[in-house]
């Protein structure tokens, strides 16, 4: 075609948009004819013409199928406008204030809208770059993310169960375009890492899990779902804010909760009845309730309670081997654990349980487990002394009469217990900043170990219980650390460094989801999630371990995914539990050699790769 020619039909297609446009403005301006729209759902949402955002109400919403796309909460276009506003102004004061890396908040938006414009793009750029952006995308800056969602909300992803939406959960799951979903993120928002009740917000927490499942397991981006079930917050300062985009009431409570998660359970798996979903970031009360009511029902796991359980081992059993000592010795660890909630819980059961079966399994064996553990809570050392005490936590509650001749007592102080239990492990799933302070580290220096372990497990940075520099410089390089949001390495000088290991349920969650997915297994059974963490164990080699490097860089992660999947996919055949996947069926996959189940795993990992597109017709 000719440059005249070009013109002139890049005139006439101009004429026409102008046409269109201010037909349209004609239409909205008079108000009271109905602009005709020829799509729904994510489709409107996604064109610049007709999304009005969180604007749409809720008949709009149902006429629409647009409910559950949306946050519920209704705005009118001035308080978008204020919302928006509120955000850039924002920008300046967030790029000085934010985690290690000023610009990281930038950096996510940046990231964000490249996710929003070109799926295969972003996770080119995530994938290859995943040890400078899984910091962004995930802890510590999607804590920040999630402290400022409505500001920062723009585009939606995934979709909102709300309490108001009970009785339509089961045809509104049907809003969700993709015919097949294989892997949910379900948060209720009640303890988004170390911050707290973030309500509706925590969405941003399920949407990082799930670039993390794209990015490590190759899970396919248009088969995941990121979820948020709002039920209210106990935020009283959410509640106050008019631009809050939750439910502004107090959180549902007891029967009320539980059959909002029924529902939302029922609705997504009649709809897709393959579907995984992990549970994420539910206050402790509710985890372990779930967790039992689901686990033999649907194919679930929580990945605070159980994922973190299963890095945490095997990151206990790097630091046995970090001392030169086989793996077997775990049961003579002394570990001291500040945290009893969701994630300390789920920590002490399985590192018990684990050294009960090194012991033979019996009565004995895991009372002297028991006997390893010292536990540290908000009030002090749990004794059997403590009224009221949790039943999760009761199993850890030391015997008042032997404390007393250890010279502790119930509600002891952390840097008590630290000075005369002198632990070989400093273990911290607490969510406080800075809880293994000065006086606690230095407090440290008489453990017995010959090469103490930190663990500041909490997330994000600003929550973790003490700074990789903070342990080194007090107790020098000959210790393991790990932390579960990032830190550089120490400088010490003299040529030595202070190797930091990032301890986070990211190396596991991952190979868990895809293993489950690829075996068929109807539940996640505890065997499948300690073969996950025996796995994770046995990837760093003697080397490794014994120059403190107890888990792998990120950049290896889709390796150690892909190995952890395939243990997974091992221990659902052991158990009889595979159901296949696709044109694999059990009795098939039952026979693959482990150099063929790995390569059945590797063969089923989406990868960034742009297809082909054909037009057809309808
Ligand atoms: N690194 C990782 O992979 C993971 C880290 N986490 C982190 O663990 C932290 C806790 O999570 P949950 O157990 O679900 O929270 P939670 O709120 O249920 O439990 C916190 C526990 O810490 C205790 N605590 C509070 N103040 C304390 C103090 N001064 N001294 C000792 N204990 C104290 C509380 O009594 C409670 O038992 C969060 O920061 C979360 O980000 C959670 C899951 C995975
Ligand atoms: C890592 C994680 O799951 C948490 O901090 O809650
Ligand atoms: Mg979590």
């Amino acid at each position: 075609m000719g440059l005249g020619n070009k013109l002139r039909l890049n005139s006439r297609m101009l004429h026409r948009r102008i046409l269109y446009s201010s037909a349209r403005s004609f239409t909205t301006t008079e108000g009271h004819r109905p602009t005709i729209v020829h799509k729904r759902s994510l489709d409107i949402l996604h064109d610049p013409w007709f999304n009005k955002g969180t604007a749409f109400t809720m008949t709009e919403r149902d006429r629409l199928d647009l409910r559950g796309l949306l946050p519920p909460s209704v705005m009118d276009s001035e308080q978008q406008i204020q919302r928006f506003m509120t955000d850039l102004k924002r920008l300046e004061e967030q790029a000085r204030d934010g985690p290690s890396d000023p610009n990281a908040l930038a950096k996510w938006r940046i990231l964000n809208r490249l996710h929003d414009r070109n799926e295969t793009m972003y996770y080119k750029v995530l994938i290859a770059n995943i040890e400078e952006y899984a910091p962004i995308v995930y802890t510590p800056t999607v804590g920040l993310v999630c402290q400022n969602y409505s500001g920062l909300f723009r585009r939606p992803r995934g979709m909102y169960f709300s309490s108001e939406d009970r009785g339509e959960m089961m045809s509104m799951v049907y809003n969700w375009p993709a015919e097949q979903v294989d892997m949910i993120v379900v948060t209720d928002g009640s303890r988004i890492l170390g911050l707290g009740d973030l309500g509706i917000h925590g969405i941003g927490i399920s949407v990082g899990k799930l670039d993390l499942y794209v990015a490590a397991a190759g899970i396919n981006p248009q088969r995941v779902l990121p979820v948020m079930i709002d039920v209210g917050t106990n935020n009283e300062k959410l509640l106050k804010d008019p631009l809050y985009l939750g439910l502004q009431q107090h959180r549902l409570e007891n029967d009320e909760y539980i059959e909002v998660i029924d529902e939302f359970m029922e609705a997504v798996f009649t709809r897709w009845p393959h579907v995984i979903v992990q549970f994420e970031d539910f206050q402790s009360k509710w985890a372990f309730k779930l967790l039992q009511r689901y686990r033999s029902r649907y194919r679930m796991f929580n990945d605070d309670v159980q994922g973190t359980a299963g890095v945490a081992i095997a990151g206990l059993l790097g630091a046995v081997r970090a001392q030169g000592r086989p793996m077997l010795d775990f049961p003579k660890m002394k570990i001291v654990v500040a945290g009893a909630g969701s994630a300390g819980i789920g920590v002490l059961n399985t590192a018990r349980k684990t050294m009960a079966r090194m012991l033979g399994n019996t009565e004995t064996a895991f009372e002297s487990a028991q006997s390893q553990f010292w536990v540290v809570d908000a009030q002090g050392l749990i004794t059997e002394g403590r009224d009221n005490i949790d039943p999760e936590a009761l199993p850890f509650a030391r015997k008042t009469k032997e404390m007393e001749r250890q010279g502790l007592k119930e509600g002891a102080s952390l840097v008590e217990v630290v000075r005369e239990v002198k632990p070989d492990v400093l273990l911290g799933l607490s969510a406080v900043g800075g809880l293994f302070s000065k006086e606690v580290l230095e407090a440290m220096k008489g453990s017995t170990s010959t090469r103490p372990a930190i663990f500041a497990m909490s997330n994000p940075t600003k929550n973790a219980e003490c700074t990789a520099q903070e342990a080194f410089s007090i107790l020098g390089d000959n210790i393991i650390f790990a932390s579960g949001s990032p830190f550089k390495n120490v400088d010490l000088g003299n040529g030595h460094v202070g190797h930091c290991n990032q301890g986070n349920n990211m190396y596991l969650f991952p190979g868990i989801g895809l293993g489950v997915l690829l075996s068929g297994t109807p539940i996640v059974s505890d065997g499948m999630l300690q073969a996950a963490a025996e796995c994770l164990a046995a990837y760093m080699s003697e080397e490794e371990v014994l120059k403190g490097i107890i888990y792998p860089p990120i950049s290896r992660i889709r390796d150690i995914t892909k190995r952890i999947a395939a243990a997974v996919i091992k221990e659902a055949i052991e158990e009889d539990l595979v159901g296949g996947y696709r044109e694999m069926d059990a009795r098939e996959l039952q026979k693959l050699n482990e150099e063929e189940l790995m390569a059945y795993v590797e063969n089923n990992m989406w990868s960034p790769e742009y297809p082909t597109l054909v037009y057809k017709d309808d």
